[in-house]
């Protein structure tokens, strides 16, 4: 089967030092889509792939998005929206992926510079946006590539759409996609996302599901101004108080929402559920590795991954307007902004849960009978999904990985969110999948955030093999 594989896959070794200086390349632009002031170098980032797509053949728009909703003044990052080939012959996979970056600087505690990829002699390539989803992204690039130089014919038509908004949300990404879904994207087969993680380090898997997220800001001022406490300590009444009694009403120390309407709208464990978690490759030692410490809230695998997938949470994430520099500060802040997020599963709505807690939020900051003012609002929000991994889709995915990783995949789901990956089943009417790059230890978000030498050239392989499979396999 895939006959021509072989010749792909020497190729992508032949040229794996070439791949990593085009993820160098990638990772050195600092696309950080929540900073506004990093607005061009997102945009730059797109322009780069826009450019190394065209050197490789493929034909390609950059779709403006409009002004960020939040703030009327700053153009969205395009969207970059690509077609390499177009033979009626064959299937058509409509690829996803984004190329912004979670924040990062060298003093949140990176042992290297988080926007110079660094390749450690143990093949960990360190570098903000590595596994998440710089790598995963170029993956598709150099796959073009290595067929291209290994004189093997491209097996599908490839459709690409990479944005630089997914770390804040997607913004303006789901009209885009309605849109294109009879447009564009028409003449999609099924679409692939690589943009997640394997539960541990050495099992790959394909998921089918992931959470939601909606992310959420309680603002509360008072004082005109930042004050000094020796002189107005005791005598004006504090936001940063209040803030902290709100934030510390939503969540126990195990996790448990304390917000009244969340878990009503959880769907109920099936008995079919019940029995799949034992088969899967995860172990609470692996958890531990990627957490960097025993801390978990639960002491089992099967309670800590229905936690991950099928429940949800509640975390705070920091405050705006707080004082958070070492040393000393005797300040008073006059307005402070706490932000937290909820991840979301199977029923919940998000209007209902969006109502639900600004009407618990209020009922908190109403009892503390405080004279500074509240706000509560949510940032962005998205949707939950869960697909069926009964399909060739599935099935193609699921013979690469045996090819490239000689074993049978996983099937899991995820605790993380990518806001459009509904959108997308929805608009184009296609089965959607989830194919990861990278592993668990990744620090995707995190400092250190790395992308593994091996899952990179091998998810390289991984993916052309897909796109193979994908080929030669029949309808459902
Ligand atoms: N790799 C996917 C990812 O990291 N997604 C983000 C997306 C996000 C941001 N805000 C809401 N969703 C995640 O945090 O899961
Ligand atoms: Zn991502
Ligand atoms: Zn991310």
């Amino acid at each position: 089967m895939a006959p021509q594989l072989d010749g792909y896959f020497a190729e992508v070794d032949k040229l794996s030092n070439h791949f990593i200086d085009r993820l160098a390349k990638a990772v050195a632009i600092p696309s950080i889509s929540s900073d506004a002031s990093r607005r061009p170098d997102v945009v730059r980032m797109g322009e780069f792939l826009a450019a190394e797509l065209k050197n490789l053949g493929a034909s390609v728009e950059m779709r403006p998005l409009g002004k960020q909703p939040d703030k009327p003044d700053l153009d969205l990052p395009p969207v970059v929206l690509a077609r390499y080939g177009s033979d009626k012959n064959k299937r058509t996979i409509l690829v996803y992926g984004h190329y912004d970056v979670q924040p990062a600087e060298k003093s949140d505690g990176w042992s290297t510079e988080p926007f110079t990829l660094t390749v450690g002699e143990d093949g960990r390539m360190f570098g903000r946006g590595s596994t998440d989803d710089k790598g995963p992204v170029l993956g598709w690039l150099n796959a073009i590539e290595a067929h291209q130089k290994a004189g093997v014919d491209f097996p599908v038509n490839l459709l690409m759409c990479f944005e630089g908004m997914e770390e804040y949300g997607s913004e303006g990404l789901d009209e885009l996609i309605e849109k294109e879904g009879k447009g564009y994207f028409a003449d999609a087969d099924a679409v692939c996302i690589s943009d997640n993680y394997w539960l541990g380090t050495e099992k790959p898997c394909l998921t089918y599901g992931l959470r939601g997220c909606n992310y959420y800001s309680v603002e509360i001022s008072g004082p005109g101004a930042d004050l000094h406490s020796g002189v107005f300590g005791g005598t004006a009444q504090e936001p940063m108080t209040d803030l902290v009694r709100v934030l510390g009403s939503l969540v126990d120390t195990n996790g448990k929402i304390q917000v009244p309407g969340i878990y009503e709208q959880v769907a109920p464990v099936t008995s079919d559920e019940e029995g799949l978690y034992d088969g899967i490759a995860f172990t609470m030692e692996t958890l531990h590795e990627s957490l960097g410490s025993k801390t978990t809230v639960f002491e089992d695998k099967k309670s800590t991954l229905m936690a991950r997938w099928r429940y949800p949470s509640l975390s705070v994430h920091g405050v705006e307007g707080a004082f958070s520099a070492p040393g000393a500060k005797t300040v008073i802040p006059a307005k402070v902004i706490g932000k937290f997020s909820i991840r979301t599963v199977p029923d919940m709505d998000i209007d209902k849960t969006n109502e639900a807690v600004y009407s618990y939020v209020k009922q908190v900051f109403a009892k503390l009978n405080s004279k500074n003012s509240l706000k509560v609002y949510a940032q962005h929000t998205g949707k939950w999904w869960v697909a069926s991994p009964n399909h060739w889709n599935f099935r193609a995915a699921g013979k690469a990985t045996e090819r490239v990783w000689g074993v049978k995949p996983d099937f899991t789901r995820e605790g993380g969110s990518i806001p459009v990956t509904l959108t997308f089943e929805q608009a184009t009417g296609k089965n959607v999948l989830l194919l990861p790059m990278g592993s668990s230890t990744d620090g995707a978000h995190s400092i250190n955030e790395k992308l593994d030498k091996r899952n990179y050239i091998e998810g390289i392989k991984l993916l052309g093999a897909y796109l193979h499979y994908v080929a030669e396999e029949p309808q459902n």
